[in-house]
């Protein structure tokens, strides 16, 4: 059934997610706190910064007023960078308690909050008030925008702890090349999206750095063990890890040239200083300060992080990248699980 849907965040995912929505026969929303990229979408139909050689439909209306954005919408969906969601969702629960309106709540940002190490649906629990809301859902998995702009296949997961609304999320967005499972584990979903990232910037490190396809398949595997130490630890199912949302996205994010993450990961390999990469790249790079709350987090809870704490140490502590490789290589050996 057709709804009407707000969608909270312009950027290259969330324009994208707002098309998918948008040929799905929705009324689509899509909101950007910058008023030239909405005249753009309005008027150009295109968002060229985030997304390059895509034209969105004319159906598809932006909105720089988040109130009109918001108003008589059943689902909302979040798309704006991690360190971004607390605010929006603030203002987002001042115009709900005002409205009356009780939409459904689906986000697709990954990332970890940083000093509160909150996961993104626990940040929008706590801004909005249950009485203004229906259940929180993630949607998450291996998903370049640029992939989904060209309907090239992809396969993604809804979890929330309510069947219903993963089902609802399900249902919102499925099409002919994109499908969505739905999975109860919201914590395990949401910290395999947040930390795959840490992944990515490693892998496009080796990659820089000229490492091989051994090097690469190792800190994907390894990678992957130490996020399901993290997130089992929090409670999430071990089985979610080997799903679209963990090893999926892993494989996505940390061999593709269109992954942010990579591509700053592999200019530091090649000697770039970390304020260059983050000026030239001009979007979100996640993985940044999720490495620095997953480092901390590790640290907190007693979780053995080795890749997470390398990582950490070149980017925030200006440790050599080989020195840290070699350091990895060197640690007293062990078994495997
Ligand atoms: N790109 C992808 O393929 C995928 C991305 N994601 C996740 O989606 C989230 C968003 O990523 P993505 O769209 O790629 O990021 P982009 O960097 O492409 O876009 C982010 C958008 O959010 C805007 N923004 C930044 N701060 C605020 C704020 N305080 N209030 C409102 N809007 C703000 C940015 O505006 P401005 O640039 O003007 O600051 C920009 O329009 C991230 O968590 C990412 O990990 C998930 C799956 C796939
Ligand atoms: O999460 C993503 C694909 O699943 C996008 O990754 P980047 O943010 O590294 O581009």
């Amino acid at each position: 059934m057709s709804e009407k849907i707000a969608v909270l965040g312009a950027g290259s995912w969330g324009s994208i997610l707002a098309s998918v929505l948008d040929e799905n026969g929705h009324d689509v929303r899509l909101w950007s706190y910058n008023p030239k990229q909405v005249e753009e979408l309005n008027t150009e139909h295109t968002n060229a910064h985030y997304i390059k050689n895509f034209k969105f439909s004319p159906s598809l209306v932006a909105y720089s007023d988040l109130a009109s954005a918001l108003d008589g919408v059943q689902t909302i969906l979040f798309v704006v960078p991690t360190k971004a969601v607390r605010s929006v969702a603030g203002q987002v629960a001042t115009i709900l308690q005002k409205t009356k309106n009780q939409p459904a709540l689906i986000h697709a940002s990954k990332g970890i909050e940083q000093k509160t190490y909150k996961r993104i649906s626990q940040v929008l629990a706590e801004e909005i008030p249950a009485a203004n809301r229906k259940s929180i859902t993630v949607l998450s998995g291996p998903s370049h925008a640029e992939d989904v702009a060209r309907h090239d296949l992809t396969l993604v997961t809804a979890a929330s702890e309510s069947l219903d609304a993963a089902k609802h999320t399900q249902q919102l967005f499925m099409t002919t090349y994109f499908r969505v499972y739905t999975n109860p584990d919201i914590i395990g979903v949401e910290i395999g999206a947040a930390l795959k990232n840490i992944i990515a910037l490693g892998a496009g490190a080796l990659h820089g750095l000229g490492y091989g396809d051994n090097a690469k398949a190792a800190l994907m595997t390894r990678g992957l063990a130490e996020i399901s130490r993290l997130g089992t630890s929090f409670g999430a199912d071990p089985m979610t890890f080997i799903g679209l949302s963990g090893v999926g996205d892993i494989i996505v994010t940390a061999t593709s040239s269109n992954s942010r993450n990579w591509r700053a990961g592999d200019e530091l390999g090649r000697g770039e200083a970390l304020d260059d990469v983050i000026n030239h790249m001009g979007m979100v790079i996640e993985g940044l300060a999720t490495t620095k709350a997953a480092y901390e987090l590790s640290k907190k809870r007693g979780v053995s992080m080795p890749i997470t704490e390398a990582i950490y140490q070149v980017l925030y502590e200006g440790k050599d990248i080989r020195k840290a490789i070699s350091d990895l290589m060197q640690r007293e050996g062990r078994s495997e699980f």
